[in-house]
């Protein structure tokens, strides 16, 4: 795990533990022995601690984390490193996070590539630093940086590391080779004043000042979360506590929040995400599908999500034409994508190059004979059928034959949209969430003929442009609209029944939605939801009144329709759900005058109102959309649970610290999720959505936990 050898005078520690070179009890033990090793050979004038293949150490092997651990723990090592008379230099290059730049911080000098990145992203899997990062930061870089470091989990490019003083020396070429030459100037030199152990925190007397700023932050920007305020906690003491004690805060922190349901879920949610890329479909899989290459892209629409989708494109330097029908329509889409462009630069997720070189990335047209040449076009109209199938027509005429077709459709059955072309194993789904350029979702659908290579092309194009795609079956709603459904219908139901909307949007925000259903109704507008009922009504043959409690022997509320009725559109009216300060305001309040309208409904209806907990209204949004889930995997939509949860983080910011709704059911445990679907399918047999599903009735019966079968190790952590 850890290789050894000697170049001349100088040791090297050259860390083998591929994929990332995870620190793990091997690593650990042979980086400690290393440097026994070298101590003692009096040949040996200084040491390089490196990685062999794609990485410096990325960090703890996080798998450990659910086992009790074995000596030798990072901080003795480390120490180890530190006290050595010989200098130690760490070359760096790839990813040195976490763990990894704790071993980097013992060591007396850090060179690194250019390429190379450091950071501390414990935060994200829902802990800190735990080999004496929060105390050692801080004496580098100052307070400022390290509570931002460490509270972000961002990763620093080396460049700027160098700046904070991280990083030494920029090198260039093999990188052991530069760690090495690096080490061999610095022999003789004594390593007592490049130990941090010894230095003061710069500024410590404004700890307070820099801790509160941290505190305000971290309990604004990530809500709900623990770890980031045990992070402000511990960066805290580097200042105020000596550096032995400091460690020691740092190790008890380490153990409370180490051990929360936070970490675990997060740490689940962590292996989640790379459990989804390897999907499997019928006649294929990850592994055995071939992606073709995408150098050239178009994109069908230059309204709301095609103008999103083309600036993901262009962000990740692909070369993109914009279709449209007319020039207004098409000067409008150029409007949106410049500002998107220049709003991503300034907030700094794109650099200014890449803002400029999507100016000419960029080839905007109303001509479908400039498309003969792309790889992939994604079509991006608005839902109707009758239009995709006419534009993937026209699409499968002028492009060549081994052109990816595929429709950002969120709903519609890919089958029906491919029928159209000449090349249906070439068609697929691509369904991204608004607004596009921002999250992080790519639903990517197959249908019964896309062909296992196409669905790589389109999951590897996820990747390229910064999603985290998931591959599912195609069906009605798919796998996020169709199971996300029940939440917004029971939410309606709830209202009816005798709960008020801010009520249920504060239950659902303390649960740990950013923003409850009823706020998100208004960010979309009454009028959309209406809209869209209105034709599910049209297809069912159903007249809608103000007093329709049914559609199709199912139960419905019209509540809604009847606000947008009364010009109600939500935000942008100014009045919804909530009222605005303006139209087009965003501070909700409270508004009286909905209470008298819902009570109206009520009376109209023979609905007698009643007191709803907060716990019936957790269960019945959750519940519910929980249910939904398992009929998805029973029908085979979504091949594992992993793929569930990642669609709600990602596509409908659900906690991370909850794991998402399938890791949260079996936290609550599958028996009581079951009794209670069976409770509310009693209490409400018109709601198809309170049937419950076979698959979790069979779990639950059998006593089996959904970590059994979720392939994320995280879910047995
Ligand atoms: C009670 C027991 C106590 C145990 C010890 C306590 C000691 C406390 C002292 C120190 C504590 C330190 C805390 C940490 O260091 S926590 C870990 C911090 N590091 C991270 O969080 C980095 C996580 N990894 C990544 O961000 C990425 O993987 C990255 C390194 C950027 C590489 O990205 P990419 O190239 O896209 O590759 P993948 O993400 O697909 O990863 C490739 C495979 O490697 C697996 N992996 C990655 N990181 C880890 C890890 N830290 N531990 C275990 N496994 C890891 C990943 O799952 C992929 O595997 P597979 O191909 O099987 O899916």
């Amino acid at each position: 795990m850890v290789d050894y050898s000697v170049n001349s005078s100088v040791a090297l520690l050259l860390v083998n533990n591929p994929p990332v070179n995870a620190l793990s009890h091997a690593v650990r033990k042979g980086l400690a022995d290393g440097m026994l090793k070298a101590t003692k050979d009096t040949k040996v004038k200084a040491i390089v601690i490196a990685g062999k293949g794609r990485t410096f150490p990325a960090g703890a092997d996080i798998r450990e984390f659910s086992g009790p651990g074995k000596e030798p723990w990072l901080v003795p090592v480390g120490n180890g490193i530190e006290a050595s008379g010989k200098p130690v230099v760490a070359a760096i290059h790839g990813t040195c996070l976490g763990g990894g730049l704790e071993v980097a911080l013992f060591c007396h000098y850090r060179v690194a590539l250019k390429s190379a990145r450091v950071g501390f992203p414990e935060v994200a899997i829902g802990i800190l630093p735990g080999a004496a990062g929060t105390q050692r930061l801080p004496r580098v870089t100052g307070l400022p940086v390290a509570f931002d470091m460490i509270t972000s989990g961002r990763h620093v490019p080396a460049e700027q590391a160098k700046k904070y003083g991280i990083i030494d020396e920029i090198v260039t070429g093999d990188i052991v080779n530069a760690g090495i030459r690096y080490a061999m100037i610095m022999v003789g030199k004594s390593t007592i004043p490049r130990r941090l152990r010894a230095k003061p925190v710069p500024d410590a007397e404004n700890v307070q000042k820099y801790a509160d700023a941290a505190m305000a932050h971290v309990k604004r920007k990530y809500k709900g979360y623990e770890a980031p305020v045990y992070c402000v906690k511990a960066v805290r003491a580097s200042a105020e506590k000596p550096y032995d004690l400091g460690v020691e805060n740092e190790k008890t922190l380490f153990n409370v929040v180490g051990k929360s349901g936070q970490a675990r879920a997060q740490q689940y949610a962590f292996f989640a995400e790379r459990v989804v890329g390897k999907w499997e479909m019928p006649g294929g899989n990850s592994q055995t599908a071939k992606p073709i290459p995408v150098r050239s892209t178009a994109v069908i629409g230059a309204g709301t999500m095609g103008t999103g989708i083309a600036v993901c494109i262009l962000s990740a330097g692909l070369p993109c034409y914009l279709v449209e029908q007319n020039q207004k329509f098409l000067e409008n889409g150029l409007k949106t994508i410049k500002a998107l462009m220049e709003g991503s630069v300034k907030l700094g997720k794109i650099s200014p190059e890449v803002g400029q070189r999507a100016a000419s990335l960029l080839k905007p047209t109303m001509s479908y004979d400039d498309l003969t040449g792309v790889d992939l076009v994604i079509e991006a109209v608005y839902e109707n059928l009758e239009l995709k199938k006419e534009i993937f027509a026209k699409l499968d005429k002028v492009c060549k034959p081994s052109t990816i077709l595929c429709s950002n459709t969120s709903s519609i059955d890919i089958d029906r949209i491919a029928v159209a072309t000449k090349r249906p194993e070439k068609c697929v789904g691509v369904h991204f969430f608004a607004p596009a350029y921002h999250m992080k979702l790519l639903e990517n659908i197959y249908s019964t003929k896309t062909s296992p290579d196409t669905a790589a092309t389109v999951m590897k194009l996820g990747k390229t442009i910064g999603k985290v795609p998931i591959l599912v079956k195609s069906c009605q709603g798919f796998l996020a609209n169709r199971m996300n459904t029940p939440y917004g219908t029971e939410s309606g139901f709830l209202v009816e029944e005798g709960a008020l909307p801010w009520e249920v949007d504060q239950v659902m925000e303390d649960f740990g939605m950013p923003m409850g259903p009823f706020k998100v109704r208004d960010l979309s507008g009454l009028d959309v939801g209406s809209k869209i009922t209105a034709e599910i009504a049209k297809t069912l043959g159903v007249t809608l009144t103000d007093e329709t409690r049914f559609m199709a022997g199912n139960r419905y509320s019209h509540m809604n329709t009847v606000l947008a009725n009364m010009g109600r559109l939500g935000r942008k009216s100014g009045k919804g759900w909530y009222k605005y300060e303006k139209a087009g305001g965003k501070i909700a309040s409270i508004d009286d005058d909905v209470i008298t309208v819902l009570n109206n409904h009520c009376k109209k209806l023979g609905i007698e109102r009643r007191t709803i907990s907060s716990q019936e209204i957790i269960e019945r949004l959750m519940y519910s959309c929980i249910n939904e889930g398992f009929k998805i995997l029973e029908e085979g939509i979504a091949k594992r649970p992993e793929e569930i949860d990642i669609s709600w983080l990602y596509g409908f910011t659900f906690p991370k610290y909850l794991g998402g709704p399938m890791y949260y059911a079996n936290q609550v445990g599958l028996g009581r999720v079951y009794d209670r679907i069976c409770y509310y399918h009693e209490n409400f047999p018109f709601s198809k959505h309170w049937v419950p599903s076979q698959l979790l009735r069979r779990l639950s019966e059998q006593n089996i936990p959904m970590s059994q079968w979720m392939a994320s190790p995280g879910a047995r952590l």
